[in-house]
């Protein structure tokens, strides 16, 4: 055994000692015992110490190297493929992450199915109230209306009770026999529009707009999909890790709470895909009466692309077993919420560079969750929908839809905290122009400025094109460049080459201005 010296004592006569250290040196009176015990105190301190300033250390190197992060901004007002251009990010950088949450859309799209045939049955019945439009109503409809099992009214007696068109009454018969029929889908609509909002609703967003948060996936079916970060307009950070992470099950109640919302939810989505493969039958007939496209040539029936996109796929979309395809995950429809960062490694000429991307929700009251991430943007790319010139924004039904683009736009060129950042334009939804020019909806009903232009796609392009660039040219204290491209961003091979185009002028605007720095 060996004898070291004690420390001087507290109690120490000494008085030239710092004060610190005699206040922490042991008492005179302190034992063998007593000091093996300070000391392994006093190791274990140091090694608390130590590895907090390891993790400072780490800390400090992680801000530096994401300092050298790529951020690009998804901007630009809802329902203009921001959530969509992302995904096509997710396949060409992540794909298995895209895999991982395929099942989880299959609620996205039995939403996207259930509410506009609501929407239909809607019409339909309010067509019947009061329009007597007696060329709406089909002989078909009129001729095929069976007598009813259901004891609903037949076609004469309506008439006679409502004063109705035999016509009209056959189509009231019809609808209301559908309605009964589909009323399993179209309770489903409410009960899946609270799972996937997590029950959160958005004021002041659009008519019964169903907006999900960054990290739903997971929600909805327990998934691992890649992580996913929110800052709260404080500037503060929120940050959740989709599946299994310590954040969501820090004890074992709470990971049985989540098998047990994970069950419900499997017994859900169960439920609603057994529901529709028994009414598939119905969702066809209803699609397919002549009555519903006349209500839409005739505008008085508005449903959105991804409706159009799902009824047309019901018969595989009611299969069951159903898995979602990518095609249909990219036409899955559900609006974000605040602002979701996804975060992809790209390897670009030979270096390999952490983006960040950060998809927002564009309804306006969605857009004030922007602005913390401003000031360190790399590069914004502002998604403007060109087909919605004859659309108004669900949250302000007076603003047509590219007008409200421009005036964004506009905010966008301007804003001082974002002048640094490299700018991509968008001008998006190129396919559904097409069709609507192609359908003869003309331009100049819906803005007059148009005048008498041709009614064709590329006048109309090159119409859109240079009131953006004026808008940029009028906004541009930097002279910065704007790179424009015409988009449709459900298309994945032009996607994918667009992205590529996209991703190197970022990038080399990203090296030039590191070497100035
Ligand atoms: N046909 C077609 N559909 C598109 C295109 N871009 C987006 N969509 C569809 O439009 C709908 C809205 O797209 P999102 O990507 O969800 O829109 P968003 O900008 O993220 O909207 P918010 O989250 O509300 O801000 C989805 O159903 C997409 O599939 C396009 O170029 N062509
Ligand atoms: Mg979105």
């Amino acid at each position: 055994m060996i004898t070291t010296s004690r420390p001087p004592s507290a109690h120490s006569s000494n008085t030239d000692a710092d004060p610190f250290s005699v206040l922490l040196r042991p008492p005179a009176s302190e034992t063998e015992h007593e000091r093996v015990a300070r000391l392994q105190r006093e190791a274990d301190a140091k090694r608390i110490s130590d590895s907090i300033d390891e993790e400072i250390k780490a800390d400090r190197e992680r801000m530096r190297k994401s300092k050298q992060d790529i951020r690009l901004l998804l901007l630009g007002q809802a329902e203009s493929g921001k959530s969509t251009l992302q995904k096509q990010f997710q396949l060409m950088y992540n794909p298995s992450g895209l895999d991982e949450e395929r099942l989880s859309w299959r609620s996205v799209i039995y939403f996207n199915i259930a509410r506009p045939v609501r929407r239909i049955l809607d019409a339909l019945e309010a067509f019947g109230e009061g329009d007597d439009d007696d060329d709406l109503i089909s002989e078909a409809a009129f001729a095929s209306t069976p007598d009813t099992p259901t004891g609903l009214p037949v076609a004469a007696d309506l008439a006679e009770q409502k004063s109705l068109s035999p016509s009209q009454a056959s189509l009231e018969k019809k609808v209301a026999q559908l309605r009964t029929r589909l009323s399993a889908l179209l309770g489903a609509e409410a009960t899946l529009a609270d799972r996937l909002s997590g029950g959160v609703n958005v004021s002041g967003s659009g008519k019964g707009s169903v907006f999900v948060r960054t990290g739903w996936q997971s929600r909805t079916l327990g998934l691992a999909f890649g992580k996913a970060r929110e800052r709260t307009s404080s500037g503060g950070r929120f940050s959740f890790t989709g599946g299994r992470s310590s954040m969501e099950y820090k004890s074992s109640d709470m990971e049985l709470q989540a098998r047990q919302a994970q069950a419900e939810e499997d017994k859900l989505i169960a439920e609603v895909a057994s529901v529709l493969t028994n009414c598939q039958g119905d969702v066809k007939e209803l699609w397919e009466l002549p009555e519903v496209k006349k209500l839409r040539d005739r505008r008085r029936l508005k449903l959105e692309e991804w409706a159009d996109y799902f009824l047309d796929n019901i018969s595989r979309v009611a299969n069951p077993g159903y898995i979602p395809t990518t095609e249909d995950i990219l036409h899955a429809r559900i609006q974000t919420m605040g602002v979701a960062e996804h975060v992809f490694d790209m390897s670009v000429h030979g270096r390999t560079v952490r983006w960040h991307l950060y998809d927002v929700g564009g309804a306006r009251g969605q857009r004030h969750s922007w602005i913390p991430y401003f000031d360190d943007a790399t590069a914004i790319i502002f998604m403007a929908p060109v087909s919605a010139f004859d659309q108004y924004l669900d949250e302000d039904p007076r603003t047509n839809r590219v007008d409200d683009s421009l005036q964004l736009f506009k905010q966008i060129c301007s804003n001082p905290l974002l002048k640094r950042a490299h700018l991509v334009l968008f001008l998006n939804k190129t396919d559904l122009l097409r069709s609507k020019l192609a359908a003869g909806i003309r331009v100049n009903k819906y803005i007059t400025s148009y005048g008498d232009r041709a009614n064709e796609y590329d006048a109309v392009v090159a119409y859109f094109k240079a009131h953006f660039t004026q808008v940029h040219r009028r906004n541009n204290e930097n002279n910065r460049v704007l790179f424009t491209h015409l988009t449709s961003v459900v298309d994945t091979k032009a996607m994918q080459s667009i992205i590529t185009d996209v991703r190197d002028s970022i990038f080399r605007g990203y090296l030039k201005s590191a070497a100035l720095v």
